[in-house]
């Protein structure tokens, strides 16, 4: 099934996405269990029988709540979710976990009609519970493969995941996935709401797996879903960094907090092994601080000769490259390749295969070392293509769609650009609004010092003012020009459908254009109102207007333009566009 294509609310599809035979657990054990891991529960009964009352799943948003689910209503940033008892109640919640405002806020609405069962720290109580509920303990399976860190993580996890497939299918054995994309269990899929679901749809998607006889499912990891508690109750066969860079500011204050919270990922009670690309002293440090089984990778140019496993000997692969990764203890050394363009994508291929080879070690796979190797050096695992990143478009101009929104992804796709291009390289940027706006003055700088023609134009503008969104970004763009005596074209131009074009039509065809930030989404938020553009079908019909090459795989396009942009505010629900869709809830890529 693919759950996607019936047209169903995001939260209907969370609710339909659901393993059918779950035991679950009654009040009374999920009390009890509380109580045992240090919770202090207090419940308020219905009656002599409340403790017998089974709990068969578990969901915090009330619309994706089914018959016989615990309610787990928390207080967020605008809402209280016990403001919406009466929707989860009609929806078949048969208990409520809440805090004092929540159980209080219950009794207002519904009086003593469900058992209410009260804790503190409501968001970390829902792991365990979800995970008593739906079966889930730290040996019970699939083996889960987690990603975090700024960049890498969704190319990554689609990387480990094609590794995975080509390893288990021939043993008739499916793979999951959980990312900002989309989830996918076996050969059915949803489209994602958030890079990290809430800790009741994580467990949820656990007990799906088992029951499609998913082995293995890779998945992303945001540093959000680890401060919000979001994995609480879930255990890692092994855990993999790819970097920290400037972003997401807002959230977590200063660098040192941002670490802080993906450190959390790398202790022993989370994960067996871990993974961590030591290419900085961020990396470094993350292995120091990991405990348990840790293992370092080099990726950089030189690679550090203290890793344990490290990339050499890159050449080119048709777009992408082909790389060795050595052991320094065992001698091993494996030759692979990626056919995604891009220096970094070399190194999010070989956190894939690290990842696999140490999962080897201490996971029971059920794969032979010597079929892993043979799947890196022969399947070609890591050339396919992952929505939105480094997706080439066109090749005469090389037309490239990309996700980096923020200083150090531009950094790397930018010289990815430089690389292989021999004319020049037409960047259009944007930033999104009410997001971290202290990283746009720098990323108009590198902008205008990496590129040779830069378009500014909008990204996802939210409630900001998208003129002064494009101020920030200008800012940097003309100090850099003016201080660094740059000959940079440098143009603004809103709205994006316009800077698309644009681009285009300055473009030779030995020159490279990056449509950059937007990646694989399709609308944009203005003030809550949801435009549809997908960068991808814009380039791609601007390419084929000019008459340029448009790549095999290009989507295809209408002869009529897409001109007026329809407001919409309620997107699509099977969009693989979760930015949009969770702007609605109050979050996105910031
Ligand atoms: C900033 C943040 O993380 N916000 C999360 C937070 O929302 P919030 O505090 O604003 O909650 P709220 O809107 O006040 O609602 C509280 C409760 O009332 C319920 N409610 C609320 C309003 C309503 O009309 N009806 C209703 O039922 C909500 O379902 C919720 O249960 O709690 C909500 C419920 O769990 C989350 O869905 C929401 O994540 C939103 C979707 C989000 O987009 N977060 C972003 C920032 C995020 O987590 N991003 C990372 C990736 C970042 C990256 O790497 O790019 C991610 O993992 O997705
Ligand atoms: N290993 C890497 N190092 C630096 N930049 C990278 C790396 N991998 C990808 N990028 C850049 O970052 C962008 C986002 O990549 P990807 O979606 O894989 O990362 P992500 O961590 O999932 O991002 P987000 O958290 O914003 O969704 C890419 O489009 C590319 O420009």
């Amino acid at each position: 099934m693919s759950a996607a294509a019936s047209g169903l609310s995001v939260a209907a599809q969370d609710r339909v996405f659901r393993p059918e035979g779950v035991i679950g657990a009654t009040v009374e054990a999920l009390v009890a269990e509380l109580a045992s891991t240090g919770y202090d529960p207090l419940v308020t009964p219905v009656g002599r029988t409340a403790g017998e009352i089974r709990l068969t799943g578990a969901a915090m948003d009330p619309k994706a709540v089914g018959h016989g689910d615990l309610f787990v209503a928390i207080s967020g940033a605008r809402a209280h979710g016990a403001d919406y008892v009466m929707t989860a109640l009609d929806a078949g919640a048969a208990a409520v976990l809440t805090d004092v405002a929540g159980a209080e806020k219950v009794r207002e609405r519904v009086g003593y009609r469900i058992p209410v069962i009260e804790v503190s720290r409501v968001r970390e109580a829902a792991g365990p519970s979800a995970a008593l509920i739906y079966g889930n303990t730290a040996t019970s399976g699939p083996a889960l493969f987690g990603v975090t860190g700024t960049n890498g993580k969704t190319t990554t996890t689609y990387f480990l995941r094609s590794l995975l497939d080509t390893l288990l299918r021939p043993h008739q054995r499916a793979t999951g996935m959980i990312g900002t994309i989309e989830i996918a269990s076996g050969d059915a899929t949803i489209p994602s709401k958030m890079t990290t679901p809430e800790a009741v749809q994580l467990h949820s998607l656990m007990a799906l797996f088992r029951e499609a006889d998913v082995a293995a499912a890779a998945m992303e990891v945001s540093s959000h879903a680890i401060s919000y508690e979001r994995t609480s109750g879930l255990f890692y066969a092994v855990a993999g960094f790819t970097n920290l860079t400037q972003d997401h500011l807002d959230l977590h204050g200063s660098m040192e907090e941002y670490f802080a919270a993906k450190a959390a990922l790398f202790a022993r009670r989370r994960t067996r092994s871990s993974v961590v690309i030591v290419d900085d002293p961020w990396g470094w440090r993350m292995a120091e601080v990991a405990t348990g089984h840790v293992v370092t990778l080099a990726t950089a140019e030189t690679p550090d000769p203290a890793a344990d496993w490290s990339v050499t000997d890159v050449a080119p692969h048709l777009l992408g490259s082909a790389f060795t990764l050595r052991n320094r203890h065992t001698g091993e050394s494996i030759r692979s390749r990626t056919g995604l363009p891009g220096r970094f994508n070399v190194a999010n291929a070989a956190l894939a295969a690290v990842m696999v080879l140490t999962a080897d070690e201490s996971t029971a796979l059920g794969v032979s070392r010597e079929e892993i190797i043979a799947a890196l050096e022969q399947a070609d695992p890591f050339t396919i293509s992952v929505p939105g990143r480094m997706q080439v478009i066109g090749t005469a101009p090389a037309a490239i769609v990309d996700f980096a929104h923020n200083p150090d992804a531009m950094i790397r796709t930018l010289e990815a650009a430089a690389s292989t291009s021999t004319g020049k390289t037409i960047l259009v940027i944007g930033a999104a609004g009410e997001r971290d706006s202290a990283k746009r003055p720098a990323m108009g700088a590198i902008a205008v010092r990496m590129a040779d023609h830069v378009i500014i134009s909008d990204d996802d503008p939210h409630g900001e003012d998208p003129a002064q969104i494009r101020a920030g970004l200008l800012e940097g763009a003309r100090e850099a020009l003016a201080a660094e005596d740059l000959d940079t074209t440098l143009e603004e131009i809103s709205p994006r459908l316009d800077a698309i074009s644009r681009a285009v039509e300055v473009a030779e065809p030995e020159d490279t254009i990056i449509l950059a930030g937007r990646g694989h989404e399709v609308h944009q938020d203005f003030a809550g109102t949801k435009h549809p553009i997908d960068d991808r079908v814009e380039l791609a019909r601007a390419l084929r207007r000019r008459g340029f090459p448009t790549a095999d795989d290009a989507p295809q396009t209408d002869p009529d333009p897409q001109t007026d942009l329809d407001p919409q505010t309620d997107p699509a629900p099977n969009t693989p566009d979760h930015h949009r869709l969770s702007t609605a809830e109050g979050g996105d890529k910031s």
